[in-house]
């Protein structure tokens, strides 16, 4: 019975939230936060999902899921989302008053419904998820949970290796991963711009812009951030939502809000491209970016109290912050320059504990997606028991798409 663990990271972006939807550039890095998740074939016909970041265990039988008739795009997923399928799935697992369960389940299953062989659909098998990343904070757990869940039933179902897709590249591998992810956070969030599954696909640090090649950043390894977590809940789709209408009331004010926070990434590559320049002076202007970049999204509305409490506590201390993801709450990242002393940091975390927040410091860049096969099955108990030490020892093979 074939078992699979399948990992990928969550991510922060640095400049260019909500105008990426608009086509804009931003500039992102993977995070060493992960999820991870065990896929692994049953006997039963039976389809177990665990899920315990959202409280969800499920079991459905296989030959009652709502499935669609075979598409004609193998293996690509197609282009635009099937929204009488979301329905369908939606009303079946009849969750609809917990979004998070429901879109979870519901995302899961329309990948089931393009992905699932008959033969593995009709043995079944457990799909559980377990992660390190805040839900619904801003760095990306849903991209994360897309990107596992794609890789996982890509992999089971022998996608990754069929005479179709056999000798192709790492990287068109990854490409179609990607893509399927993506249409798993198109049923998570509606109208994703495709920049947190593309960063936890990939890893490392990226500029991205839809439809265009991702440019690598390498630099970015060597900054440090302060993310603080202000525990405020917000759904990324209802604030995209809320983008949305305040760009269509106001086409003539919003468009040019999108086109500056397009050039604070044109700025910070500008930066990170002029040979020689003084680390120190670097670090002023990359934070005098921060600055402005949240200015310009607290105009777009999606800044909250929490938020603005981060950047007064921070800039008493002489320090930059700005929301990450998509705002209303969720997290903010402080940069750290290397003239900070540890004694700054800790004063600057302790008084952000103080209002209830939760910090973590990082670097960004790393892994992006992996799997790993398992040589014998694992009880769904033991995988949940295990930690992030665990998922990440030597002695766990893990191959990523690099
Ligand atoms: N560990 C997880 N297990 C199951 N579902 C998850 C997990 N992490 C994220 N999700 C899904 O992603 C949704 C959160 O996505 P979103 O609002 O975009 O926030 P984020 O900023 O964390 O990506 C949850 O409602 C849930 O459907
Ligand atoms: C606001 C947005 O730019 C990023 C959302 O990230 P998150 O789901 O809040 O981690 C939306 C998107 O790019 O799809
Ligand atoms: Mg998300």
């Amino acid at each position: 019975m074939p078992s699979y663990f399948t990992s990928a990271p969550g991510k922060v972006i640095l400049f260019g939230e909500h105008a990426v939807v608009y086509s804009k550039v931003a500039t992102a890095g993977s995070l060493g936060l992960r999820s991870y998740n065990l896929v692994q074939e049953r006997t039963d016909g039976a389809i177990e999902v665990n899920f315990p970041d959202v409280q969800l265990v499920r079991t459905w039988r296989s030959s009652d899921i709502p499935r669609q008739a075979r598409w004609e795009g193998y293996p690509y997923p197609p282009s635009t989302m099937n929204t009488e399928l979301v329905d369908q799935l939606t009303k079946f697992v009849d969750l609809a008053e917990h979004t998070n369960r429901s879109h979870a389940a519901v995302a899961l299953l329309y990948l089931h419904s393009y992905l699932s062989t008959d033969e593995i659909a009709s043995s079944g098998y457990d799909f559980s998820v377990r992660s390190d990343l805040p839900v619904g904070a801003g760095l990306g757990s849903s991209a994360s949970y897309s990107v596992c869940l794609a890789t996982a039933l890509l992999q089971l179902n022998g996608h990754l290796s069929s005479s179709i897709t056999a000798g192709w590249t790492v990287a068109e591998q990854r490409d179609l991963v990607n893509q399927w992810a993506f249409q798993a956070e198109k049923v998570i969030h509606g109208n994703p711009s495709g920049i947190d599954n593309t960063v936890s696909t990939l890893g490392g640090a990226v500029m991205f812009k839809k439809g265009e090649k991702i440019k690598p950043l390498p630099g970015f390894q060597s900054l440090r951030f302060l993310l603080t977590n202000t525990r405020v809940p917000r759904e990324t789709q209802v604030q995209v939502a809320n983008v949305r209408k305040l760009h269509d009331k106001f086409p003539n004010i919003v468009n040019p809000m999108l086109d500056a926070i397009h050039e604070i990434s044109v700025s910070c590559e500008e930066l990170f491209s002029q040979p020689g320049l003084d680390r120190s002076h670097l670090l002023t202007r990359f934070g005098e970016l921060v600055d402005v970049n949240h200015g310009l999204l607290t105009a777009l509305g999606v800044s909250h109290p929490v938020l603005e409490k981060v950047r007064e506590i921070s800039s008493r201390i002489g320090l930059k912050s700005k929301l990450t993801g998509a705002g209303g709450g969720g997290c903010a990242l402080t940069l750290i320059r290397d003239d900070v002393s540890p004694e700054t940091v800790a004063e600057v975390k302790r008084l952000l504990e103080a209002e209830g927040f939760q910090c973590m410091e990082t670097q960004v860049g790393g892994h992006g997606a992996g799997i790993l096969t398992l040589e014998q099955p694992m009880s769904i108990e033991e995988f949940l028991s295990h930690d992030k030490a665990y998922f990440e020892a030597a002695t766990h093979n893990w191959t990523y798409f690099e």
